[in-house]
């Protein structure tokens, strides 16, 4: 059985990008096969893997997405990169805001991501999307293909109002388009131990979203060594494997196993 699971929240730089790429390598490593689809115009997972300049790949989700919506054919490993640590993904650039755009009048324009994503079903046992820090036509494709959201909440501000917002943007397509769809959880990112805040921030959660929402036990620490790795384009395990952040990466990715 394969699991999709949107890795989404409006905000932007809460750390939905590292989630990704940090869970899906984590997975992958306890060996599973994964599949990460950067459905973010900005390509930071497809920079974080080690593309330098995702703007210049010639296939991408966009250009997948166009061929669905063309109704075309393609082979399910059409543009499918594969990653030193063992995830392969699809990767994502600038031309989804011009996609994004053109979605608003096509036939079945909330399932043309999930018609790609059926596809995939049989090869990989987890496929995660990095969405874009928006709620727009790619994000709800992105809602619609997936079992589940995970959605990282930077421990550093009150997040309630954007949140209030998200989750209901996921009811909505839940009961409209796609009535498997659940939460993952609330994961608590860039959680700085040197001040109460996060305290703070992950009891408010725990108040007003506990009875509805799972919050994850592990949280992420804040942590200049997560910051490099996009550069690097590896994974926290190869950048810092000892340290804070990969262990809560892989706590996490337990965590995550332990839901199947
Ligand atoms: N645990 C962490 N500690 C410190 N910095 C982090 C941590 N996780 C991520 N960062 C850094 O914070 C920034 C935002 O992270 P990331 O790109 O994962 O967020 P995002 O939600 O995907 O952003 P966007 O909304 O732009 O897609 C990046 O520069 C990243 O390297
Ligand atoms: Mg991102």
């Amino acid at each position: 059985m394969c699991k999709v699971i949107a890795i989404a929240n409006q905000k932007g730089g809460v750390g939905k990008t590292t989630t990704t790429s940090n869970l899906g390598i984590g997975l992958a490593k306890q060996g599973k096969r994964v599949l990460l689809i950067d459905a973010d115009a900005q390509g930071s997972l497809t920079a974080s893997l080690g593309i330098q300049e995702p703007d210049r790949l010639e296939i991408t989700l966009a250009t997948i997405m166009a061929s669905i919506i063309n109704d075309e054919e393609i082979k399910p490993e059409y543009g499918i990169l594969r990653h030193e640590e063992g995830v392969d993904f699809m990767p994502g650039n600038i031309e989804l805001s011009g996609l994004e755009t053109s979605l608003v009048n096509v036939m079945s324009r909330e399932t043309v991501l999930r018609t790609y994503i059926e596809q995939q079903k049989d090869r990989y046992d987890y496929i995660l999307i990095d969405c874009m820090p928006s709620l727009g036509m790619i994000t709800i494709n992105a809602f619609t293909s997936a079992d589940s959201i995970l959605i990282p909440v930077q421990a550093a501000y009150l997040p309630v109002k954007g949140l209030e917002q998200l989750i209901k943007t996921i009811g909505k397509v839940k009961r409209q388009i796609n009535p498997k769809l659940e939460i993952e959880g609330i994961l608590l990112t860039m959680v700085d131990n040197r001040t109460n805040y996060a305290r703070d921030i992950s009891n408010l959660l725990i108040e007003n979203y506990g009875s509805r929402v799972r919050i994850f036990e592990n949280s992420i620490p804040m942590s200049v060594r997560a910051a490099e790795i996009s550069a690097e384009g590896v994974s926290i395990y190869k950048h810092d494997p000892n340290g804070k952040v990969a262990s809560a990466y892989q706590s996490l990715t337990e965590e995550v196993l332990g839901n199947e």
